[in-house]
């Protein structure tokens, strides 16, 4: 087969049972509204094309998805080279994100991270920064079992063996999510009942 075929075979492959992630992508998308337009943070990073994608989202919530909205605040830990190079010459890679999470985060505010693995070493540290501090813990992953999915509050598996199919999979969550917190915000009254079957599924 020519990778064209091969790709899409794989992405077709994975596209059924992502779909059962739909449930956790209203919860997140609702949970975002409610803490992001109440005052709260999101934090959120990943390495390589897990680190644009997690910019790509910041993106999303501080500029807009479609329709014009109130700025919600959200960190990518990745962006910024002064930051990330000077931690990581001080205090080592593994350490480059969870320093600036205990430096931004705050109790009940929100951590996503992005790995294809589940095992990035900084990653992991991260999160268990996150956790002393109180914060919430979400990572979008590949295939269970791995370690950050075990010890983030919840996780979104993407079904993949193949790292490219899960980051295009990762790259769909974040516009879904993204859609469900603007419409969390701005419902028509239509969507109202049709919101809150989605968060229940
Ligand atoms: O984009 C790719 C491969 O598609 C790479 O840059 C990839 O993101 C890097 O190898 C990352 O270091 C992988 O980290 P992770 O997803 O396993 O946490």
């Amino acid at each position: 087969m020519n990778p064209i075929d091969v790709h899409l075979t794989g992405l077709v492959q994975a596209l059924l049972p992502y779909r059962e992630q739909a449930g956790r992508l209203a919860r997140w998308g609702a949970t975002l509204a409610r803490h992001l337009s109440g005052g709260g943070r999101l934090l959120v990073a990943g390495n390589g094309g897990s680190a644009a994608e997690a910019q790509h989202l910041a993106a999303e919530l501080v500029g807009k998805l479609r329709e014009d909205r109130i700025p919600l605040s959200a960190i990518a830990l990745t962006p910024d080279s002064s930051a990330v190079t000077a931690i990581s010459n001080d205090y080592g890679f593994e350490e480059v994100f969870a320093r600036q999470v205990r430096a931004h985060g705050r109790r009940d505010d929100i951590l996503l991270l992005l790995s294809t693995s589940g095992r990035s070493p900084n990653l992991v540290a991260a999160a268990r920064a996150a956790e002393e501090i109180g914060m919430r813990t979400w990572a979008m992953v590949g295939e269970r079992p791995n370690p950050l999915a075990d010890i983030c509050h919840e996780a979104l598996c993407c079904p993949s063996p193949d790292s490219q199919v899960v980051q295009e999979l990762h790259l769909v969550s974040v516009h879904v999510m993204c859609e469900y917190v603007d419409r969390h915000l701005a419902p028509s009254d239509l969507g109202r009942d049709e919101l809150e079957e989605m968060v229940s599924a």
